[in-house]
């Protein structure tokens, strides 16, 4: 079954390459590349230059991708007024937004989470390193995903860093109490060192740019960060 069809539960270990760490000039192709290497779903991070120090690129990539391979597209909004932009990234072919839960991302958490959901698209929600974990804790009930951000967002290629599996931990202790269902995604450094330690932790989509598009072998790097 094609990835983008498939209803992908939290029991699912989902391997999600990050288009970041593509080469821009053969999107269509580097997207290929990493399905056929075992990648589920494609990540894709959108970057304003206000929210993080960087910019990426917007719907019409995520359009692109859409258009030329059949695959789960999570698209991860590092943005400023996501309710605003949400119906460009709803058209272009998204199947998971996630929204970040800072102030900075200036605008109403659980009513974005909502817009997402009522657009027939996956809710997540993310937090970056310095965040508290009590910040999302009101949202739980409302999500498909939780992000927890192993690095500052903003840059592919930093260091791992470890000390954020005590929030996936917990994410994976409240999902159990409660009986809730989202996903738990780590994001940043992952690689076949650093994800063992996000599995027992408890999460299960592991997003990887530079440990697969730029490693020799795309298909063996995949496999090591499953865990095969
Ligand atoms: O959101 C981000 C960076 O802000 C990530 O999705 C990066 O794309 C991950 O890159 P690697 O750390 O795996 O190289």
């Amino acid at each position: 079954m094609p990835s983008g069809m498939k209803n992908w539960t939290y029991q699912d270990l989902i391997v999600a390459p990050s288009l970041l760490a593509a080469d821009f000039g053969r999107v269509a192709e580097e997207t290929s590349r990493a399905i056929n290497s075992g990648g589920d779903w494609m990540h894709l991070d959108i970057m304003d230059g206000n929210f993080v120090d960087n910019i990426s690129f917007g719907p019409a990539m995520v359009e692109t991708v859409h258009a030329t391979n059949d695959v789960f597209l999570d698209v991860h909004l590092m943005i400023q007024r996501p309710d605003h932009y949400l119906p460009r990234f709803v058209a272009a072919g998204a199947d998971m937004i996630t929204v970040h839960v800072e102030p900075e991302a200036t605008h109403d958490v659980g009513a974005t989470l909502a817009a997402i959901r009522a657009a027939g698209v996956k809710a997540g929600l993310a937090l970056n390193p310095a965040t508290e974990f009590e910040s999302v804790v009101p949202f739980l009930d409302q999500i498909d995903m939780l992000l927890c951000m192993t690095v500052v967002p903003g840059f592919g290629g930093q260091s791992f860093m470890g000390d954020m599996m005590a929030k996936v931990e917990r994410a994976a202790a409240i999902r159990a109490e409660k009986g809730l269902s989202y996903h738990i995604e780590v994001d940043g450094g992952v690689d076949p060192d650093t994800a063992p330690i996000c599995r027992a932790a408890g999460a299960n989509v592991l997003v990887a740019g530079s440990s697969t598009f730029k490693a020799a072998d795309m298909k063996a790097a995949v496999s090591a960060i499953r865990g095969e």
